[in-house]
């Protein structure tokens, strides 16, 4: 069984990438099943920046194989914000409050001016600074209220149009098979076996 630690405190993400990586038999530990966790600053200005500052901080930290995940929510209507900032658009890292706010800054945009893409970056690395790196996108557009109780962050406020239903209105699985995050893990598979048994 391959075990790696992903660079991640965040129950959604790391829920997401245990169902997306339990049939390939690795496990997943995550940043909530270790001590001692370093301090990590996300301060980087693009979601590849602040993935590789988890994955060096957290490498570092245990000498271990490490993933990291860097994620967020680009507006049109907000010229691409929130952006990297998505995770503390509120002030903290508070789901509601960034939800609320992204429905008051969008009060007066239109049902067709509320397109919106989800953005992730997935780095590997290894402590000897092997690196590995893959990207997912999705767009879809942001409704006037929530909708739905399962996933996290904005996905209640992310409507999927193939699918007739916003993110968390969708079980992990079917959101693996779409989603931004999804879409860079079937990438970041296509590279994982060389860079894990190098
Ligand atoms: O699939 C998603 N569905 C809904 N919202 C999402 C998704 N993916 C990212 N997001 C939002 C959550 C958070 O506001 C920001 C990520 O910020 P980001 O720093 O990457 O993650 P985080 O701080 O929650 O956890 P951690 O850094 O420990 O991995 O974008
Ligand atoms: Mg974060």
């Amino acid at each position: 069984m391959t075990k790696l630690i992903f660079a991640s405190k965040n129950k959604g993400k790391i829920h997401e990438f245990r169902e997306f990586l339990s049939p390939f038999g690795v496990e997943v530990i995550s940043l909530n099943d270790l001590d001692n966790v370093p301090e990590i600053d996300e301060n980087g200005l693009t979601f590849s920046d602040n993935a590789t500052i988890k994955a060096k901080i957290i490498a570092a930290a245990y000498q271990l194989p490490v993933v990291a995940d860097d994620s967020g929510l680009s507006v049109d209507a907000l010229n691409g914000a929130p952006g990297v900032h998505s995770a503390r658009y509120a002030g903290d890292h508070d789901d509601l409050a960034n939800n609320k706010k992204l429905l008051t800054e969008l009060a007066n945009v239109e049902k067709e001016n509320r397109t919106a893409t989800f953005h992730t970056v997935i780095v590997g690395l290894k402590p000897t600074g092997e690196k590995i790196e893959a990207d997912g996108a999705v767009t879809g557009s942001i409704l006037f209220k929530g909708q739905g109780t399962d996933g996290f962050g904005y996905d209640p406020l992310f409507y999927y149009e193939p699918l007739h239903r916003s993110f968390a209105e969708l079980t992990a699985t079917e959101k693996n098979n779409i989603s931004h995050r999804g879409n860079a893990l079937r990438k970041f598979m296509t590279l994982f076996k060389d860079w894990w048994e190098d």
